[in-house]
């Protein structure tokens, strides 16, 4: 499991740790973790022409710092100040005596931002806002290299400077790193987008501050074991009831494929036996026979654990009579796609059994009332809001996937590939992780699990996948979890 903490809780942890250490231990230990990834980075050292950006806080110390160990080891290390006043003294002096120069960025000459390594130390997680303009200026310079000058590597110093520490947004200039060398925990905003596009290869260096933070993260990334534990599966006493019934209310007249996909991902999501309940069961039962069907509505369906409703189902009175008798069933419910659109705040905080949302960023803003764009650029906040308000577990689709449920950590899923945005694949997700519902699966554990098999699948899929072949995947998906469990 990957863990990530809060700037709050990271300040505090290190201040605990900081009142047993002789003074600048801290920063020593960082520095000397960035240093070694620079020289991972970089494959060699001496005349390696490294560029430091340093900012007025302690981000910028730990640039020079390490800045003096590669000097002391023969690179060739400039420093950039941009706020020369306030450049940690005791970093600057060491990079100084270690043979690097440094000088306040207006002085910089387009030759001397020539690198094959810059390390961006301009803010870490005392940050806020997009970069202002001395800083942005100074990247664009950067970006602006001489035509043919090949691009240097970036490595960021805790984390991209212009990136959110704490919910990955990007206000402003920011910038965009091959490598971030993080000290003490992962913060929340290298794990959500957009900040975790910004991010490149994350390396945890640690400083010792392991002890000293609490148990329960802000933000946790599912790894192979984890999912793996959480797999249901079958005991020699299961019969397909006892394994679990999943309800799937999805589809109509128009749009027979989202419940074929719903379906199809629901077949593979560990339940016993899955019922059809909608205008499609022809089509369902063309593509996968072993589906119990009915053409009616869903409270005649019979008996399930849990019940998926929404994709495909269209917007018209039938649609929204559907959701509603799935929201008074007392079991759990995932909603889905055009279910959305039905949903009365009060009537879902008032069931008694879990509720499952999983809209995307659009469908999440229509539930908001928000641009968009806006739960784009914040979306550890939307998904935080959206399960607040509906006292729900939400999953808010997307490049980074995130499931929000009541004061439990947020989970940001890991296995998200660019391949997953394709039509009816997140019908296929809806299914699979109402069939983990059924199967016993508590909402944040089966909207987590499903969406990291969900990725995964499409990873092993074959390029470009269709949402077919997404489901398809899902059982090598599932295998691979089983198989590799313990070695991640
Ligand atoms: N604490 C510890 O034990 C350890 C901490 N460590 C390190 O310390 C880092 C935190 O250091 P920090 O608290 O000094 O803040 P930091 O990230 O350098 O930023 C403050 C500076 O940025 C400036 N600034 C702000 N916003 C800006 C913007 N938008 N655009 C441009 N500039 C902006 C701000 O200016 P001001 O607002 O003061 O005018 C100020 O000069 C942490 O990330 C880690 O790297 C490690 O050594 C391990 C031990
Ligand atoms: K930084």
């Amino acid at each position: 499991m990957r863990t990530a903490y809060s700037v709050e809780t990271v300040r505090a942890a290190e201040r605990e740790l900081m009142d047993r250490l002789p003074d600048g231990a801290l920063m020593r230990r960082a520095a000397a973790g960035l240093a070694a990834t620079a020289v991972r980075m970089l494959g060699w050292v001496y005349g390696a022409r490294v560029l430091l950006l340093v900012g007025g806080g302690d981000n910028g110390g730990d640039a020079l710092l390490a800045g003096a160990l590669l000097a002391r080891r023969g690179a060739a290390v400039t420093a950039v100040l941009l706020s020369p006043d306030r450049a940690h003294p005791g970093g600057l002096a060491a990079l100084r005596a270690a043979g690097g120069s440094a000088g306040p960025a207006a002085a910089v000459s387009g030759r001397a931002l020539v690198a094959d390594l810059v390390l961006d130390g301009i803010t870490g997680i005392g940050g806020s806002g997009g970069l202002r303009p001395e800083a942005a200026e100074l990247l664009a310079r950067l970006e602006a290299r001489r035509p043919g000058a090949a691009e240097p590597a970036v490595l960021a110093v805790d984390l991209p400077s212009g990136v959110d520490a704490d919910t990955g947004e990007v206000p402003g200039a920011a910038v965009r790193a091959t490598a971030t060398a993080t000290f003490g925990a992962y913060k929340p905003g290298l794990l959500v987008d957009p900040g975790r596009q910004r991010a490149g290869t994350v390396r945890l260096v640690d400083i010792g501050l392991g002890p000293h933070l609490p148990p329960q993260p802000d933000l946790l990334a599912l790894q192979h074991s984890d999912v793996a534990r959480l797999l249901p599966l079958p005991s020699p006493e299961s019969d397909k009831y006892r394994r679990g019934v999943v309800g799937v209310a999805a589809g109509s007249a128009r749009y027979p494929g989202a419940a074929v996909l719903a379906v199809g991902g629901a077949l593979r999501g560990g339940a016993g036996a899955v019922r059809y309940a909608g205008h499609a069961a022809e089509g369902v039962v063309a593509a996968h026979p072993e589906t119990l069907v009915s053409g009616g509505a869903p409270r005649e369906a019979g008996r399930v654990q849990s019940w998926v409703v929404g994709p495909g189902l269209g917007t018209g009175a039938e649609a929204e009579r559907a959701v509603a008798q799935v929201l008074e069933a007392d079991v759990p419910v995932l909603v889905d796609a055009d279910g959305l659109r039905f949903l009365d705040p009060g009537q879902v905080r008032a069931r008694r059994a879990p509720t499952l949302l999983t809209p995307h960023a659009g469908e999440a803003a229509a539930l908001l009332d928000v641009a968009r764009e806006a739960v784009e650029s914040e979306r550890l906040v939307s998904v935080r809001e959206l399960a607040r308000r509906y006292g729900a577990t939400v999953l808010l689709k997307g490049s980074t996937t995130l499931v929000a449920s009541g004061g439990r950590p947020v989970r940001v899923n890991p296995t998200g590939t660019g391949w997953l945005a394709t039509a009816g694949s997140g019908d296929v997700l809806s299914g699979l992780a109402g069939s983990l519902l059924a199967a016993g699966l508590d909402a944040l554990d089966a909207a987590s699990v499903g969406a990291y098999l969900h990725g995964l699948a499409a990873r092993l899929a074959p390029e470009p996948c269709t949402a077919v072949e997404v489901a398809a995947a899902l059982p090598s998906a599932w295998q691979q979890v089983r198989a590799t469990a313990g070695t991640d």
